[in-house]
């Protein structure tokens, strides 16, 4: 039986650091407390082990970390292959030259097979006051629900930090987007399902978003829902201001809106049909689960 105890083992002379505490460092060590007790995985021992997680009203899930059941994974211990500094190819991109991408032996797929489902981006498109905000939500309940990892990636939310630097002419929304598209990259290779949810109003910064995913992994959602509605609804006073000539360059006013015209999933919304947000969620999680998204 191989059990690991206390500090972590030195790596290549250095000295083991006895600052790496808390949760994270005990995942790396294979400990994960469960119910207040220090349980233990065992690599290569076959036995999974209870997880508690994924709350909601009283129900919770427990489920097991295949990692650990997985006989294939082992620890490596030679500094080339952890650090991955053997596969030395010198880039440009960007302004960035001489760049060397860097990479590690737990890879994507190995995060999936954690998480028991595949990172991927479901990219909300749509005119302000849509439902763009409230279905990421929906969605992201009704996956959390079924114990499935998701991130929010909201461009109002976005651009309260990231993207505070950003306005809103096209140049800045293209940058929006891409920045957006970059995280939700990182996120869907975290093996995370990452919702983003912006107007997006542009076909060719949607194009560019799709074309940094693998085929399949940019699920592309359009809130097909009419300028009127919209407008009627307006939660946050914005389209009256537009109206006004308060605010320029508006989209669905004086700024485009270039809807999608071929997409993964459309959910429509007339003034006589109100489709639900958990019932537009439950439609993209039903194409989730078609395509395997929802299983690694
Ligand atoms: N000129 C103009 N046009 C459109 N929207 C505007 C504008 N100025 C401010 N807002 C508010 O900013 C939110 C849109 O941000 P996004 O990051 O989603 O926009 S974009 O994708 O870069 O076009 C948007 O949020 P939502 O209503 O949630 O879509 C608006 O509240
Ligand atoms: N499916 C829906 N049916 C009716 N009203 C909705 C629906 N989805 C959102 N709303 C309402 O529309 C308004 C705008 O929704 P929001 O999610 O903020 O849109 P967006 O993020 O696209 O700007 C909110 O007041 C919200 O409650």
């Amino acid at each position: 039986m191989n059990v690991v105890r206390g500090a972590r083992p030195s790596i290549c002379g250095l000295p083991p650091r006895d600052t790496e505490s808390g949760p994270a460092a005990a995942a790396k060590l294979g400990f994960v407390k469960v119910n207040g007790s220090n349980a233990i995985g065992l690599e290569g021992s076959g036995k999974s082990l209870g997880l508690r997680g994924g709350v909601d009203g009283g129900s919770r899930f427990v489920r097991s970390i295949k990692a650990m059941e997985d006989p294939t994974v082992s620890f490596r211990t030679d500094c080339a292959a952890i650090s991955g500094t053997n596969l030395r190819q010198m880039s440009t991109a960007g302004n960035s030259t001489n760049i060397v991408w860097h990479k590690c032996t737990v890879d994507k797929q190995d995060r999936e097979r954690l998480l028991q489902q595949k990172g991927c981006v479901i990219w909300i498109t749509g005119l302000s006051g849509s439902g763009k905000s409230t279905v990421a939500c929906a969605l992201s309940q009704g996956l959390h629900l079924r114990g499935k990892l998701t991130y929010i990636l909201d461009g109002d939310n976005v651009r309260h930090g990231l993207n505070r630097d950003l306005g809103f002419n096209a140049e800045d929304r293209a940058e929006n987007i891409r920045r957006i598209a970059e995280v939700a990259k990182l996120f869907a290779d975290a093996g995370i399902i990452c919702i983003a949810s912006l107007i997006s109003p542009y076909r060719k910064d949607r194009d560019a978003c799709r074309a940094l995913f693998p085929e399949g992994d940019f699920i592309e959602v359009f809130m097909d829902v009419p300028l009127n509605v919209c407008e009627n609804r307006d939660p946050k006073g914005l389209y009256k201001l537009a109206r006004a000539g308060k605010i320029k360059g508006f989209t669905g006013v004086d700024d485009p809106y270039e809807p999608p015209l071929k997409c993964e999933i459309v959910l429509q919304q007339t003034e006589r049909d109100c489709v639900s947000p958990s019932n537009m969620a439950e439609t993209v999680i039903s194409y989730l689960e078609e395509k395997g998204y929802l299983q690694a």
